[in-house]
């Protein structure tokens, strides 16, 4: 029987002329969840974004039930909920407006996505008048929205205040325990209990020891 959910093996990744990841290797079954730690530029965007098909690896390999990924990267963008650093909001649209895609893309129901995050009272307001926080969450209701089965958060918890932290404990446990799964980087606690945790160091090279030489 082939392996379920996520598999990544060997990768390795430069960017520009650095080697960023050195033969890393994940795997999280469904319902799992696997938390990336490390300093910073040690890699934890750069794995996150390979994972969601944003780019390549320049070795080794990724796949979804035992399937390459790169075998039919449109269907994995389709199962995938990525979080960046940047939360994407149009700042003249309102926050309704601004999931309306996300809607439409995953099926989700807008009205208990804004109320999973606490923002239902904030529907009309222009995302520009939205505060980081308020931003963060609506973000994250973006992500509930798109019901993918892998979730990869880029520092989900940016900006949220404890109480908006405690949200992104009820949302994440929803969905592994729906079969979900989610990868997540972090510098802070987060609530993912029970997560693997893939530690990431710096890739020490030659021009890192020798940068003048
Ligand atoms: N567009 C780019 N071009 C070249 N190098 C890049 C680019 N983006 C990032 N890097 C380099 O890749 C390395 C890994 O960056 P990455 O953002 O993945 O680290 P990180 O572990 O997520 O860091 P942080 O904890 O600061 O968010 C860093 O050395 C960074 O300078």
């Amino acid at each position: 029987m082939p392996p379920s959910g996520l598999q990544a093996s060997g990768l390795v990744v430069f960017r520009g002329e650095r080697l960023v990841l050195d033969g890393v290797d994940l795997q999280c079954a469904p319902g799992g969840a696997v938390l990336l730690t490390g300093p910073n530029g040690a890699g934890k965007s750069t794995l996150l974004r390979v994972l969601a098909g944003l780019r390549a690896a320049d070795a080794g390999s990724l796949s979804w039930n035992g399937i390459p990924v790169a075998d039919d990267l449109l269907a994995h963008a389709g199962r995938v909920a990525y979080l960046g650093h940047q939360d994407a909001l149009k700042p003249g649209l309102t926050l309704e407006e601004n999931l309306q895609l996300a809607c439409i893309l995953g099926g989700g129901d807008l009205e208990a996505a804004l109320a999973a995050v606490d923002l239902v009272p904030l529907r009309q307001v222009p995302a520009r008048l939205l505060s980081a926080g308020q931003k963060r969450r609506a973000a994250l209701a973006r992500v509930l929205l798109l019901q993918a089965a892998i979730w990869l958060l880029d520092e989900p918890s940016l900006g949220l205040d404890r109480h908006a932290v405690g949200l992104l404990g009820e949302l994440l446990s929803r969905h592994r325990a729906a079969g979900g799964l989610a990868v997540a980087t972090t510098h802070v606690p987060l609530p993912l209990p029970d997560a693997a945790i893939l530690a990431l160091e710096t890739v020490v090279t030659q021009d890192v020891l020798e940068p003048l030489a």
